[in-house]
């Protein structure tokens, strides 16, 4: 089966890894995994259950740390000591629980834990905070990002599933200076909210924000990716894309029924 090899670009990958390595304990998370994600693409990463897509995903974002091998953005060696020091570097990362405060606006959740304060005569212990700066940041963001919502001063836990899956996504797309990495977005969504979430993510690409997509779901890997990591055992068994396999092709090599 012809298989796509990722090709020596004259610019480094965005975010690359060599030959990561975990073990907890006696099982190995990760065996010797490479990984490259490339400018302006949407990159799946799809596996079996157990094939090592979170461990690879963790070691990405910093939330756990391999026990060697090599992680580089824009071509030059990172460490990161855990998930903030990957957020300063311009990593965004949409977990699966998504971490919205409900109680909270949509402005608010869009700047959690990153607020914006006014510039204080006191210092910055009384500066207060910039809620019309952020909401008007917010609804910009919104409109360029084309996510139709209601107003961006709705309290989170009025949304549905996939206007609030919209708030994480847009969230991530509005810090990530390098990449937003996104795990099962989704999930648990209806079809026509996936529509409205797969939308997003097009358009986070059409600004140049390049995206990784951990995904079970071969229709929505297939919808959107440039190209396919493709995980099993905790290696990468293969890159592909869309357009040289098929999803059955794409199943065969996550399962061992074919070699890549
Ligand atoms: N914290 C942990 N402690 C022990 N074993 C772990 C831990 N995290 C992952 N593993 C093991 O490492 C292997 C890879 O798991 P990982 O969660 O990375 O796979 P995955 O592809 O994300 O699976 P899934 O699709 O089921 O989430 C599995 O055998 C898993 O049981």
């Amino acid at each position: 089966m012809p298989v796509d090899t990722p090709m020596t670009a004259a610019q480094p990958p965005v975010l690359e890894a060599r030959n990561l390595i975990k073990h907890y304990g006696h099982v190995t998370a990760l065996d010797g995994v490479d990984f490259e994600l490339r400018a302006g693409e949407i990159l799946a990463v799809v596996g079996d259950n157990g094939a090592g897509k979170s461990s690879l995903i963790k070691a990405l974002t910093g939330a756990v740390r391999p026990d060697s091998g090599e992680i580089l953005l824009d071509g030059k060696p990172v460490h990161f000591k855990g998930p903030l020091d990957a957020r300063h570097l311009g990593i965004e990362t949409v977990y699966q629980d998504l971490a919205v405060a409900p109680a909270l606006d949509i402005a608010s959740n869009l700047f959690l834990g990153r607020e914006r304060r006014r510039a204080g005569i006191m210092g910055s212990l009384f500066r207060r905070l910039d809620k019309k700066g952020m909401r008007e940041e917010a609804e910009r963001s919104m409109a360029e990002l084309k996510f139709r919502l209601p107003s961006i001063t709705s309290a989170v836990e009025t949304l549905s599933g996939g206007q609030r899956q919209g708030v994480a996504v847009a969230r991530a797309a509005l810090f990530a200076k390098k990449l937003a990495i996104m795990d099962e977005p989704t999930a648990a969504l209806g079809v026509r909210e996936t529509g409205q979430v797969l939308e997003l993510i097009r358009t986070i690409r059409e600004r140049g924000l390049p995206v990784v997509l951990i995904s079970h779901n071969m229709p929505n890997v297939f919808e959107l990716a440039d190209r396919i990591h493709i995980m099993r055992l905790g290696r990468r068994a293969a890159v592909v894309t869309p357009k040289t396999h098929s999803m059955a092709d794409v199943v065969a090599i996550m399962t061992g029924a074919a070699q890549a």
